[in-house]
């Protein structure tokens, strides 16, 4: 038996990040920098207006009021993308849009709410300080500075600044491709009826989606059957395509346990039994240079090892700290027991009342009940030498994605 930092350790020791790829901005969407961006020019890249109005002297409308507007002519429109007038001096006024370019000369802008709006002259009714509704070139962010650091996941707010900062690719850690295999004679696809003995596949359903959850592409390849022979031929038929193969099932001791069957012939992967409830039977290693991570079958077991095991592994490919899910403090709302010498994994419901994180464990804990875990929306960890918690106890939860 080894714990679930050893087994961890192992498996952080054989993932690598991916190479960086250059992919068009909203291919890259999803995908983690692998460089830094920065602004090749300050932005904005040029003094410009913040509302639609008149470009002034500040001083020449010092002493506006309603009641005595100042006069000024226009000297032309300046629209943003096409400067037209490109200086004023004292006495004069260009109209201006938002965006546009400050004229040479002005210092402030006037909003057209403060005008009678006109084209040929403008009547202004209130001042304005030196300023006035200007963004200064490089106020945004300066020349040559980060504007999105490497390590960073591209969502849709970082995804505009490097478009912003006039990037049309970017150099990225791919997505982790990642093939998943359900084995098991018993599984019977969704959509299918039931024969006598079998169940509705849904640990490859499930993990596929978790893999997409942790920033990865998700391939669900079709059941195998407990057949040595053909779970290897489909094995390495998924070598091509993938960066990471999870499979679930046949791993335990049961006389059909092909996973360990087929994988223990190849030297590379190798099966462990882990200090943790659920999830104990696990195995990992390389196949052909390709980490492969064995799940155990029942479904709570294979997702909360996908949790402990298989999510760190995908944030090293993609070039992110190997963290588990985020946890947050809580109290235990009941009483709970956990094996001694087993990190356990309790499914349960976490709340925030007013001040403080409750967690509630669900009533139902088998490996094989998937509908409490369908409804928890946290994993509270009790660490291994935990034993009885009475309520009130404060435990470490993790959040579920
Ligand atoms: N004698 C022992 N028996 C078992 C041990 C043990 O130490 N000694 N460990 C138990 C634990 S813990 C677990 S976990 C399971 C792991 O078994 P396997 O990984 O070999 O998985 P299977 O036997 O193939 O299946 C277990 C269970 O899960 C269901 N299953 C499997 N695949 C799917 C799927 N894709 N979708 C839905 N359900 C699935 C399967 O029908 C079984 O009920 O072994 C214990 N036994
Ligand atoms: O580890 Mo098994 O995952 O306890 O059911």
């Amino acid at each position: 038996m080894r714990t679930v930092d050893e087994h961890l350790t192992e498996i952080l020791g054989g993932v690598a990040a991916l190479p960086p790829l250059d992919l068009a901005l909203l291919e890259a969407q999803g995908t983690v920098l692998a460089e830094p961006v920065t602004a090749p020019v300050p932005l904005p890249p040029f003094d410009n207006s913040a509302m639609d109005g008149y470009a002034v002297v500040a001083a020449d409308v010092a002493g506006a009021t309603e009641a005595e507007p100042v006069v000024l002519p226009v000297v032309g429109d300046i629209v943003a993308g096409d400067p037209g007038v490109s200086a004023i001096r004292t006495g004069l006024t260009a109209r201006i849009m938002t965006g546009a370019p400050l004229p040479a000369g002005a210092d402030a802008v006037i909003p057209v709410e403060w005008t009678d709006g006109g084209a040929a002259t403008v009547r202004i009714s209130r001042p304005a300080p030196a300023g006035n509704y200007i963004r200064r070139s490089g106020e945004d962010v300066l020349a040559g500075q980060t504007v999105v650091e490497a390590g960073t996941r591209l969502g849709a707010t970082q995804i505009g600044m490097v478009a912003a900062v006039g990037r049309s690719h970017v150099a990225v850690r791919p997505k982790p491709r990642v093939v998943v295999v359900s084995t098991g004679d018993e599984l019977q696809e969704p959509g299918r009826q039931l024969a006598p003995g079998q169940i509705w596949e849904s640990n490859s359903y499930m993990l596929t989606a978790a893999v997409v959850e942790a920033g990865g592409v998700g391939y669900r390849q079709a059941t195998v059957h407990d057949e040595p022979a053909k779970v290897m031929e489909m094995l390495e038929d998924q070598l091509v395509r993938a960066d990471a193969i999870i499979t679930s099932g046949g791993v335990s001791m049961g006389t059909r346990d092909v996973v360990k069957e087929v994988l223990s012939g190849t030297g590379t992967v190798r099966f462990h039994k882990v200090r943790m409830r659920p999830g104990k039977p696990q195995g990992f290693g390389l196949l052909e240079g390709t980490p492969i991570f064995t799940l155990p079958g029942n479904p709570v077991s294979a997702y909360v090892s996908f949790q402990v095991f298989v999510r760190p592994a995908l944030r090293v490919m993609q070039g992110l700290p190997p963290e588990p899910p985020a946890t947050v403090g809580a109290v235990l709302a009941e009483d709970i027991k956990s094996p001694a010498g087993l990190r356990h994994f309790v499914r349960g419901r976490l709340s925030f009342n007013r001040s403080h994180y409750t967690v509630t464990p669900a009533e139902t804990q088998g490996s094989h009940q998937l509908g409490s875990l369908a409804m928890a929306n946290a994993l509270i960890a009790l660490p291994e030498d935990a034993e009885a918690l009475p309520a009130g106890s404060h435990v470490e939860v993790m959040r579920l994605p």
